[in-house]
């Protein structure tokens, strides 16, 4: 008969680990927009700009039940949260607005404060991930094209500089008009993030295709799962 130490350690090892992904950018480029579009497919328009949250939710793809979890992170964050939360997260999305140029260039600082905590990370631990890869996946997203005459950056641009910070993606967006663009944004993350890391694509300087995934085929759209909100640091947002 099994005792109970080894049930309780059977317990622990089949326990499913999250998928983190964390959202980064300046404030206003739609960061809470998209958490909640993901999570309840809805599109809401005003959030507490102060407030950092983690929800979490389990979602079917391609037959395979996956928990998220997902951080909204609070624009302006000092260096010493921004780097617990990168070292919290096994993928980021880095966030503009393309009606807004210094959302675009603080991308660029992101990316490398991304860079610089994985590597100080890797130092102290060999795993970020249960797949045993260490790079960042990083998905860099334009969002709010739908503000056709208020855009700054174009669409190559966005993806030229996506590929001279060796972002894993690039996609333009709207979260406002387009619950699919949201969708695949995410299911790529995930799947560029399972990939061990000889096998993980970047973004080359001489690619024209936004996705590098682009001879796999994307699983279809996730059912919405159970969702729960959970508390983090400083409050929750409760989505009826
Ligand atoms: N037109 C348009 N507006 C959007 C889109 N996404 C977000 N917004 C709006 O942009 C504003 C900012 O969105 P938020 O989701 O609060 O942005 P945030 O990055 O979380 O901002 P902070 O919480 O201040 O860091 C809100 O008024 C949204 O309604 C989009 O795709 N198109």
């Amino acid at each position: 008969m099994s005792s109970p130490k080894l049930l309780r350690k059977i317990s622990i090892a089949s326990k499913q680990r999250p998928f983190r992904v964390a959202i980064l950018g300046q404030n206003g480029v739609g960061k809470s927009a998209l958490t909640v579009r993901f999570l309840t497919r809805r599109f809401i328009g005003d959030y507490d700009p102060l407030l950092e949250k983690i929800y979490t939710c389990n979602r079917c793809q391609d037959g395979e039940s996956i928990i998220w979890e997902v951080l909204d992170t609070a624009a302006q964050e000092e260096n010493s949260r921004l780097e617990e939360n990168i070292k919290w997260a096994d993928a980021f999305i880095l966030m503009y607005s393309v009606t807004d140029r210094c959302s675009f260039n603080e991308c660029s600082r992101l990316k490398f404060l991304i860079n610089s905590y994985c590597k100080r990370q890797r130092k102290t631990s060999v795993v970020v991930m249960d797949t045993g890869s260490t790079s960042p996946v990083v998905a860099m997203v334009g969002n709010q094209n739908d503000r056709i005459h208020d855009r700054m950056i174009t669409e190559q641009e966005g993806l030229k500089r996506a590929k001279e910070l060796n972002c894993s993606s690039f996609h333009e967006i709207s979260v406002r008009e387009s619950i699919d663009s949201v969708m695949k944004l995410f299911e790529e993350l995930f799947l560029l993030a399972r990939k061990p890391k000889k096998f993980r694509p970047v973004l080359h300087k001489q690619s024209s295709l936004p996705a590098s995934l682009s001879n796999e085929p994307l699983p279809t759209v996730p059912e919405v799962g159970s969702m729960t909100l959970s508390r983090r640091r400083k409050a929750v947002l409760t989505i009826s």
